[in-house]
């Protein structure tokens, strides 16, 4: 038998010479019980046997109605400082005692790095990095996660899309914030032992006004870096032979340089082409110039309509589709561009946007703002006298009402499908049952 780094190396005193103390966790890991032989021998580590990332999740030994908030950054250095030199193997489960509870953590990931062995073990080591988890419900709540494992990619901690203005997308935005920023969150030697290469490009597609330009500049501006340049394809176009191409190439002029000094230490760029499809239809258009640390968001409706030289690794590798918003990303939409009329009591009572969201399925974010916008204009209206346009508005009596609204569903269609109101209106009499 192996017995891989277990415990505290130092012999106690009650263990006579030729035994081995292993505890109840101990035991049911190596599956042996008390009074058992087993024949030991000395682990020698291999080279690069240190542990890149280590995943824990963790659980209380007694567990109950308790309830624990675990600082990451604190946690990480104490058992660093217990377990250094330690191997841990997937499914490996250790109990210890933190700020006077008992814990046990099982290793639900070792990764050490990209060539090592399928085995997931390693040693722990100084540069370690440990990430917590805990099942919701088990009482543990861990805190300060970001802080034990990032390089400070993002400028807060907390981002919440729907308080920058954009509805409806959560789900597509843990899926870019996977699939290009999260390597970015470990600092460069973590994720140069990974064998990672950041995602360079990213190519957001879908219909027309669904918050494609809105959720990249947002994204942009939230990220530590260079400002983002944004760039609308039309604009870079030009009618002479190999003049798109250079503006192309001088938009990444800045992050080249820094590439060449700085390097892997250098800011991140951001550069976000709206419209790319103007200039990215034939081939060869952006094909060089753009350095490691770009970050290229690009949106147009299919993505059939782009050169699909440009879809490669290492170019727009990752492609994201932002579809019409579903009925909880209509209610979000719309409580984002009432905000402001809510909070200055010019929303009326009546305003049920939950009813409005069910009543406007395919409307674009875009549509969704447009029929808020059309609902305050019949708001004022209602308050202008056209005999006497001079006549002082009383600011007091606005109020956006229901009606308002439901006015201005009739002036805002979707452009794509239609709406609830007219399928509504082609069952008048509902459902007629036609068998199976
Ligand atoms: N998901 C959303 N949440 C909040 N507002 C939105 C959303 N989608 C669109 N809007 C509103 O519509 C405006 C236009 O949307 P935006 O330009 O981001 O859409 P797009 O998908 O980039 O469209 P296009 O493909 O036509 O360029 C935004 O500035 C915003 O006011």
């Amino acid at each position: 038998m192996l017995v891989l780094g277990y415990g505290n190396q130092t012999p106690h005193q009650s263990i006579q010479k030729g035994y081995i103390a292993l505890n109840a966790i101990q035991r049911r890991h190596t599956r042996v019980s008390s009074g058992n032989s087993l024949s030991v021998s000395r682990f020698t580590p291999p080279d690069d046997f240190k542990l890149t990332v280590l995943t824990l999740e963790l659980e209380f030994v007694k567990k109950g109605t308790k309830s624990e908030q675990i600082d990451a950054v604190a946690l990480s250095s104490q058992l660093k400082k217990r377990f250094i030199n330690q191997v841990m193997t997937a499914g490996h489960r250790v109990s210890f005692e933190y700020l006077g509870t008992n814990y046990i953590f099982t290793v639900n990931q070792a990764v050490r790095s990209e060539e090592s062995s399928s085995v997931e073990r390693g040693m722990i080591s100084s540069e370690t990095y440990f990430i917590f988890e805990a099942p919701s419900g088990n009482g543990i709540k861990i805190v300060n996660q970001r802080s034990a494992t990032t390089s400070n990619i993002f400028k807060y901690k907390e981002f919440n899309l729907q308080s920058l203005g954009v509805g409806g997308l959560g789900a597509e935005f843990a899926d870019i914030f996977r699939r290009a920023f999260a390597s970015r969150v470990f600092p460069a030697h973590v994720t140069n032992k990974l064998g990672i290469k950041h995602v360079k490009g990213m190519l957001v597609y879908g219909p027309p006004g669904t918050g494609k330009t809105l959720m990249a500049c947002q994204i942009g501006k939230m990220l530590n870096g260079k400002d983002p340049k944004i760039v609308n394809g039309p604009e870079v176009l030009s009618k002479f032979v190999g003049e798109t191409e250079k503006n192309v190439r001088d938009l990444f002029a800045d992050a080249e340089n820094d590439q060449r000094l700085p390097g892997d230490e250098s800011e991140l760029h951001v550069t976000i082409f709206d419209e790319i499809d103007a200039i990215c239809k034939s081939r060869g258009s952006t094909r060089d110039g753009t350095g490691v640390h770009d970050s290229i968001v690009n949106q147009l409706l299919t993505k059939d309509l782009i050169d699909e030289a440009l879809l490669r690794p290492g170019r727009l590798e990752v492609q994201i589709e932002i579809s019409l918003p579903d009925e909880n990303g209509r209610i979000q939409i719309l409580q984002i561009h009432t905000n402001k009329m809510k909070e200055s009591s010019f929303l009326a009572p009546d305003v049920n946007l939950q009813a409005l969201a069910a009543r406007t399925k395919n409307y674009s974010g875009a549509e969704l703002e447009g029929v808020v916008k059309s609902a305050v204009s019949f708001a004022l209206n209602g308050q202008l006298s056209l005999d006497d346009l001079t006549k002082p508005v009383d600011e007091e009596s606005i109020k956006v009402t229901m009606d308002d609204f439901l006015r201005a569903l009739h002036e805002i269609v979707p452009a794509f499908g239609a709406s609830t109101d007219d399928l509504e209106r082609c069952r008048l009499h509902g459902m007629v049952d036609c068998g199976d």
